[in-house]
């Protein structure tokens, strides 16, 4: 990020929503002010707040209440669908088995992804093969969830759509080959309150996610009422807090998009700590490129930005194994 934020923006997005796909969609009046949003918010913090996303706020709600209901089960129920090398790094892992920066993470999550049948992508995709493992309580997790990712990957398409503007490219600019058969990933979390984890002591030192980037084109967070633990890290070094707002995703760019961009965007660092004495929810969408997708940096972007490259050309299914073979403990 180029800037030191000290608040994360709220982007109403329903005009570009409403246009997604008209023809004219630059012309816009109302896009045209999204779209300068989208810029400002990429350029000075990579955060924003999305409102007007069209997604029912009870299905958000929903979605963190079945969360919430499948941690609270005993550690034996939830190991039946254990994460695993075998099972293509998709299921459950406890608390600790999450490792960033070398330290483990508070949290314990399941992992799902993208299904990839057998031989998809040749031997990079081996290691994501699999289909997820999904609980069988509550009763409704999998059907939800499946809905859910449904409407999380259509509103970052959307969403992606006014980046794209944003960056001066076309509207379409990250579909085809880029992100036209996005790879997503949803991540189900959960944060032990302060005082269980630690025993009232040092709560502050609880580190729920240590910092970190996420990998791919843009993150749908969302996060559990009432309890700030998300921190976003600004130009100078300051943790600069992501409290919620009910009814609205908090959105992030990842590395996929920085590359793209060739730095005009930028993934920014983020971390949470739950210092709260309640357990916290907070169900994480990540849009990625696909899964064989090498992503360099757009014409048009490298024309704003001198016309050399800034980073290093990337595999998105190759940074994404390279991460999840190595985050676990197992
Ligand atoms: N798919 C994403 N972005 N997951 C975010 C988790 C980041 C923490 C992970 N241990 C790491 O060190 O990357
Ligand atoms: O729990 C949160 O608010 C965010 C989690 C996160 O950053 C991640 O899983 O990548
Ligand atoms: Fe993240």
């Amino acid at each position: 990020m180029a800037t030191d934020f000290k608040s994360i923006p709220i982007i109403d997005v329903s005009p570009l929503l409403e246009k997604w796909d008209h023809p004219n969609i630059a012309q816009d009046e109302g896009v045209a002010q999204v779209v300068r949003q989208l810029d400002q918010a990429c350029r000075e913090a990579g955060f924003f707040y999305v409102k007007g996303h069209g997604i029912n706020v009870y299905l958000m709600n929903e979605i963190k209440n079945i969360t919430r209901e499948f941690f609270r089960q005993p550690i034996a129920e939830k190991n039946k669908i254990k994460l695993s090398a075998e099972t293509g790094y998709r299921g459950y892992q406890k608390i600790g088995e999450n490792i960033t920066k070398g330290k483990p993470d508070i949290q314990e999550a399941i992992d799902c992804y993208r299904e990839v049948k057998h031989g998809m992508y040749g031997d990079l995709g081996a290691v994501m093969q699999g289909s997820n493992k999904w609980p069988s309580y509550p009763p409704s997790f999998k059907q939800a969830m499946e809905e859910y990712i449904d409407r999380c990957t259509d509103l970052s398409r959307k969403i992606m759509r006014g980046i794209a503007l944003a960056l001066g490219g076309s509207a379409d600019e990250m579909e085809g080959e880029i992100g036209g058969d996005p790879f997503w990933v949803l991540r189900v979390i959960g944060y032990p309150a302060a005082s269980i984890s630690n025993g009232h002591d040092k709560p502050e030192n609880d580190v729920g996610c240590g910092a970190h980037t996420d990998y791919g084109l843009l993150t749908l967070v969302n996060q559990d009422d009432d309890i700030v633990a998300l921190q976003v890290r600004n130009k100078s070094g300051e943790w600069i807090s992501a409290p919620p707002i009910p009814g609205t995703f908090v959105c992030n760019i990842g590395d996929m998009l920085k590359i793209l961009s060739n730095g005009i965007y930028e993934s920014t660092l983020h971390r949470v700590i739950n210092n709260s004495p309640n357990y916290r929810v907070c169900v994480a969408y990540f849009y990625e490129p696909n899964f064989d997708a090498a992503i360099e940096p757009l014409d048009v972007c490298l024309k704003k930005t001198g016309g050399t490259k800034n980073f290093e050309g990337a595999v998105y299914g190759k940074h994404l194994v390279s991460k999840v073979t190595t985050n676990f403990i197992l």
